[in-house]
């Protein structure tokens, strides 16, 4: 079952096409990388789907329900979330309490909130690091902590935007454990990813964005060989 749907999506920037008539679905269970050279329009779609953007044409539906232009908050309460490609944690603000304001979507009290936002740093491997400010997390455990506060707000569908830029090849590998089992407890994943390893190791499809046009969606391996693909990251952006 289709669980996410781009329908014709368009969205323009003043004379700018920044997305240019892209359909495209995620299904329940699955995970769908989307991928294309810098400036696509990756984060643009991103934006779209959850409620930061509204597009110019086209509609998105989600779990049965349209959702473009739908205010951010009630997209997430639906269940579609998504993690930025700047971490920014409040960093003043305790590891707990960044995770607890994820948890806080489903418990009014405090402390209901508290144990669930302690039960996925527990998940995360990061139960001993819940009292410390986010800002003394380095830079592979602000990643984590930004999954963990998308994940305490019980996405069915969570959108991950470059999760694994600039981890080491060791710390990448934790983390693709970790998105491997979230999918494993039934989390759909939409994963924007630069980082071939990871896109190949963690999508069942791939969705290849270039200039604003989806130009391809398949199999990882086919994606790969598609001459299309392979001349979008390799001919360069003359145009
Ligand atoms: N708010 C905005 N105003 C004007 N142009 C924008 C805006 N946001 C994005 N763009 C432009 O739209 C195009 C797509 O940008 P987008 O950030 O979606 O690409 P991306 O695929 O996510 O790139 P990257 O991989 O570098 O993050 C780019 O040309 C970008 O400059």
């Amino acid at each position: 079952m289709s669980l996410l749907e781009f329908r014709d999506v368009t969205r323009q920037f003043g004379g700018l096409r920044a997305i240019d008539q892209v359909s495209f679905e995620v299904r329940e269970n699955e995970t769908v990388g989307l991928i294309g050279p810098n400036g696509a329009g990756k984060t643009t779609l991103f934006s779209m789907a959850s409620g930061f953007l509204a597009p110019s044409a086209g509609e998105i539906w989600f779990s049965g329900a349209r959702i473009d232009g739908r205010p951010a908050p009630e997209i997430c309460r639906r269940g579609l979330v998504r993690t930025f490609q700047i971490v920014r944690p409040f960093g003043e603000m305790s590891v707990l309490d960044n995770v607890m304001i994820g948890s806080f979507l489903h418990h009014r009290d405090r402390a209901e909130a508290r144990a669930d936002a302690l039960a996925v740093l527990r998940r995360f491997g990061m139960a001993e690091r819940a009292g410390q400010p986010a800002r003394t997390l380095t830079l592979a455990g602000r990643k984590r902590l930004e999954v963990a506060k998308v994940i305490a707000t019980r996405p069915r569908l969570l959108m991950l935007d470059e999760v694994m830029a600039g981890l080491t090849r060791v710390e990448m590998d934790e983390i693709i454990a970790l998105i491997r089992s979230l999918r494993d407890d039934g989390v759909t994943i939409l994963l924007v990813e630069h980082n071939m390893h990871a896109v190949m190791a963690l999508s069942d499809r791939v969705v290849v964005i270039h200039h604003g046009r989806k130009i391809c969606d398949a199999e990882p391996e086919v994606a790969a060989n598609d001459p299309a693909v392979v001349e979008a990251y390799l001919g360069g952006d003359e145009e």
